[in-house]
């Protein structure tokens, strides 16, 4: 690459292949035979706990640290093998600490950038400049360009090193934390510009901790765990229940953002209530109280059945999204008698019913009488019942008997209520009879 040259197209991507990489540090084994290939093109999130590696990854990446065993190659020659200023014109980085300890001015900083196309006593050219033009813009820095970056925000800084990366023109970026600390909107930016940069062809690799901006801007991840990679593919198939429990160590449930429709992760508190919750669980309601019910759930590793819901319930594009089965029905019409079976047959093959925030009216009797007398119930309560009550004298009554024979619980505490209701003994069929009349 010259100095005259425009940004690399496609064609100037490069490929990264990263080949059984050890990295320690004293004593402590870091990375462990790491081998990897970005393709151009690409953009690969690198995710994974505190302390896994990734950082350490894409040093040995940049070529800033070599590795103690394996080899990184970009462009098809090992980087540690290449000029320094060689390396800098294939690989930008974006590092999580900025290091500016000097007070220079913005434009100053991104014109550090074009160092490495530079010789060393040749003023800037025309292509240094509107390099640096269009990476103060696109980064949307250019309004304090002739400020010190010292006097500017954190976040601020972050897009100047950004800046300064892109202004490098190279086919290789790596971005280390690139939104740590920014805020909402910047960080969608952020990531729409290192897209973009894909766009042309171009490589790109980030450790992200936010794991839904990771699933919905990279191609794929590769999750870091202990100094080993432990999974690598799209992030719908990456981002699941176990390998979240494997690398982080976290209960946590992965759902389709109605959104942005790619996986969003939620990560629940892990309680004692979920070795002791039963495999099958029916889950009666809708809305957002019975979704984080499924949602719980399904981090508990339980299998649920859900129903009476409508269409687009909330409850019910949860439960579809994880495989759980849903009994599904129109609208404000009552109960047929086919539905009514299927609900009592969910009712009957699970362990626990839970009743989440139901409405208590004369649409939902003939659901309250599969429910009445029941002893396994979790009656899940979060919008007052004032809210929930549309009248209806029987159906009113029928809600009460669910709440006095089950264990009535505040969303918060649904796992141990349905722990505690898995315990009871379920009524004989001729003493819910009797129990009726
Ligand atoms: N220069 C160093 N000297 C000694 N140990 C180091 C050094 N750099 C990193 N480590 C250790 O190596 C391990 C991996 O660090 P690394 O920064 O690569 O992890 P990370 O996945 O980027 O973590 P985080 O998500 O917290 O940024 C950590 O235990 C860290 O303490």
């Amino acid at each position: 690459m010259t100095d005259g040259d425009a940004l690399p197209t496609a064609r100037e991507g490069a490929r990264i292949d990263v080949e059984d990489v050890a990295v320690s540090f004293g004593e402590t084994a870091v990375l462990e035979d790491v081998s990897l290939t970005i393709e151009p093109g690409e953009f690969v999130g690198l995710v994974g706990p505190n302390g896994a590696g990734k950082t350490t990854l894409l040093r040995a990446m940049s070529g800033s640290l070599e590795p103690d065993r394996g080899t990184v190659d970009v462009d098809g020659a090992p980087l540690h093998e290449r000029s320094s200023k060689g390396a800098s014109r294939l690989v930008a980085v974006v590092p999580q600490n900025t290091g500016l300890s000097f007070s220079f001015d913005v434009r100053t900083v991104v014109e550090m950038g074009r160092y490495p196309h530079r010789s060393r006593f040749s003023p800037p050219g025309e292509a240094d400049r509107e390099a640096v033009d269009r990476a103060l813009e696109r980064t949307r820095t250019a309004q304090f360009a002739d400020r010190p970056i010292d006097e500017v925000s954190g976040g601020e800084r972050q897009r100047v090193v950004l800046a300064r990366a892109i202004a490098q023109q190279t086919p290789v970026l790596l971005l280390d934390e690139p939104t740590a600390s920014l805020d909402v909107n910047h960080q969608i930016e952020t990531l729409e510009l290192v897209r973009e940069f894909v766009a042309e062809g171009r490589t790109a690799v980030a450790a992200i901790h936010d794991l839904d901006l990771a699933a919905r801007y990279c191609d794929r991840l590769v999750v870091l765990s202990e100094g080993a990679v432990l999974e690598s593919g799209p992030p719908e198939s990456v981002l699941n229940r176990n390998v979240l429990a494997a690398a982080f160590d976290a209960n946590a449930v992965v759902t389709e953002s109605p959104v942005t429709r790619t996986p969003t992760v939620s990560a629940l508190r892990a309680t004692d209530a979920e070795a002791t919750v039963p495999d099958r669980v029916h889950v009666v309601g809708g809305g957002s109280t019975a979704a984080s019910v499924v949602a719980e759930l399904a981090a508990a590793d339980c299998t649920c059945t859900v129903g009476p819901v409508t269409g687009g319930d909330a409850a019910a594009e949860l439960a579809r999204g994880q495989g759980f089965e849903t009994i599904s029905v129109e609208p404000f019409a009552p109960l047929s008698d086919v539905d009514r079976a299927a609900v009592r047959g969910a009712i009957e093959a699970a362990g626990v019913t839970v009743v989440a925030d139901l409405e208590v009216g004369a649409g939902n009797q003939l659901l309250l009488e599969e429910l009445a007398g029941r002893e396994s119930i979790a009656v899940v309560e979060d919008r007052p019942f004032t809210e929930r009550n549309h009248a209806g004298e029987r159906a009113r009554e029928l809600y009460e008997r669910c709440r006095q024979r089950g264990v009535v619980t505040p969303p918060t505490d649904v796992l141990e209520a349905i722990a505690e209701a898995a315990t009871r003994t379920e009524p004989s069929r001729t003493e819910l009879e009797a129990d009726d009349d």
